[in-house]
């Protein structure tokens, strides 16, 4: 330990970062580490480089030492030992201090939650499987009691009021339920820290077979220079070509040049100020190809790009589209809880929030319940309510001016949840699965599977069907929220969400 950077000082703190922490002896709990002074919130408090350990070094050494109990994961399955002040951090079921692991500089950044009182304790949250009895989880009245040993002479009344108020602040609540809610907003989560886990749609052979093809429309274009143009146009023309994006636009054969314009059941509309034929239909590949041989194949029908496959990998989540996700799923548990007690309907909730990333998408949120009891009407499912929510709104807004001559926006596109996510209380049914399929939905996540009547992984998986010309992300919800008691809200399984 010689040349450690520690300051003894005559009451035997020992003072060492910017932030001048000290560490101070706690009854059962060892040494910790402590606020010198008031901290605000997002402080980044402490900057540990750490030691690595291969996985075989931990495995077979260190996991049978002291050390086993300072050692962070790290991300490629290392293990590490963070220098300085970061191996000193007690255990809190309320934490006050995330931390991220930056694998570029080799170190593990710690950051203040909530704004954090003089002398306070700064405490991390370890997980679920502690190896020790934890002590001193804070009590309500423990903030009391810090707010009493204030410095006043570091912080003014405000301050300390503003203590208070972050602790009933909602997102304490919620940081309290989760603590993988607490912490900087950007870090990638680790997969089996999310509070949900994807369904992953086991695809069978019958991806390859090059006879699976779709009906899409396409038209001719005979001259040549209004390609670009017409390119230009089905990008601003709201025809669903995304679900064909494994396919090339145009397609050359001799003089002709072909454009592909979508896969909708009516025939689209085109601008009526260039020289085009009309629009017909063709047999086009449903996905993309494999595989060089299929490539070949699928190119008879039109031009596919080449997708060799991956290993099936999940999108990557940061700490702030996690909040988003809770924030929707505690918005879903709360309005089932209130249909409940308030009608005879089924408990179902379908929702579907402003996107994550691309405001321009859909500019407010959407919610919808069942309302088969009240209407006598066996199909108004949560989940068709809020699609059809969706359309209505989208009906009633102006349309983005457009380039001129350039048709507007298609009827009938309104639906569509392209980019979107649902959120949902149960597994949608068959009919409400296909329905998602066709409205081209991003990603559904429900919180209670349906395992006799769902169509998302319960009785029957739509998505991953053959021939399908949309495949959405499932997810099934597992972490706890907020928003009251979970057995309400269930329902007989024979009951088709
Ligand atoms: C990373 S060290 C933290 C520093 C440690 N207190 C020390 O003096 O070296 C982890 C150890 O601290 C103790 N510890 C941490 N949080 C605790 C808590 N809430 N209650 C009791 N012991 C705790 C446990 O013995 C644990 O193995």
């Amino acid at each position: 330990m010689a040349g450690f950077p520690f300051t003894a000082t005559t009451d035997h703190r020992i003072t060492l970062n910017r932030e001048q922490c000290y560490v101070k002896e706690i009854q059962d709990k060892g040494r910790g580490v402590f606020a010198s002074r008031a901290i605000p919130a997002q402080t980044v408090i402490e900057t540990s480089p750490v030691l690595l350990f291969t996985k075989d070094e931990y495995e077979t050494h260190g996991k049978y030492t002291l050390l086993d109990h300072y050692t962070f994961n790290w991300r490629d399955g290392r293990m590490a030992l963070a220098l300085g002040l970061g191996s000193l951090f007690n255990h809190s079921e309320r934490p006050n201090v995330s931390y991220s692991i930056d694998t570029a500089r080799d170190c593990i950044i710690y950051t203040s939650t909530r704004a954090i009182c003089a002398d306070e304790e700064l405490c991390i949250f370890y997980g679920h499987n502690l190896w020790f009895d934890p002590v001193g989880v804070p009590k309500e009245s423990d903030s009391r009691v810090v707010l009493e040993a204030l410095d006043q002479t570091m912080l003014d009344g405000w301050d300390c009021l503003t203590n208070i108020q972050e602790d009933q602040d909602p997102h304490s609540a919620r940081d309290h339920l989760m603590p993988v809610l607490s912490g900087a907003m950007d870090d990638v989560i680790n997969e089996n820290e999310l509070p949900f886990a994807w369904k992953k749609l086991s695809l069978d052979k019958e991806e390859e077979e090059i006879t699976s093809t779709v009906q899409a429309w396409v038209v001719d274009i005979p001259d040549q220079k209004h390609i670009t143009a017409m390119l230009k146009w089905l990008k601003c023309s709201g025809l669903d070509i995304e679900a064909l994006s494994h396919l090339k636009r145009i397609r050359r054969q001799e003089q002709t040049s072909t454009l592909l314009l979508g896969s909708s059941l009516r025939p689209p509309v085109l601008p009526s100020n260039v020289a085009l034929g009309t629009p017909y239909q063709l047999p086009v590949p449903c996905n993309p190809a494999l595989t060089q041989t299929s490539l070949h194949l699928k190119n008879t029908f039109w031009p596919t790009i080449l997708a060799p496959r991956r290993k099936w990998e999940p999108e990557k989540w940061t700490r702030r589209k996690l909040i988003w996700a809770h924030d929707a799923v505690n918005v879903l548990k709360k309005e089932s809880h209130e249909i409940t007690a308030s009608s005879g309907e089924l408990p179902i909730v379908a929702y579907v929030p402003k996107s994550y990333d691309d405001e321009n998408n859909l500019s407010q949120s959407f919610i919808a319940h069942d309302t088969r009891t009240s209407t006598r009407h066996p199909l108004r499912h949560a989940a068709l309510n809020v699609i059809r929510k969706v359309a209505d709104f989208r009906v009633t807004q102006p349309t983005p001016p457009r380039e001129e001559g350039l048709t507007q926006i298609q009827n009938g596109t309104q639906y569509l949840l392209t980019g979107l996510s649902l959120f949902i209380t149960h597994e949608p049914c068959i009919m409400c699965s296909m329905a998602l399929l066709h409205s081209r939905v991003k990603e559904v996540f429900y919180l209670y599977p349906m395992p006799k009547t769902g169509g998302c992984g319960g009785t029957a998986c739509i998505p991953a069907l053959k021939g399908v010309n949309h495949r959405f992300t499932i997810a099934i919800w597992k972490g706890d929220c907020d928003a009251g008691e979970d057995d309400i809200i269930s329902l007989a399984s024979e009951i088709d969400a």
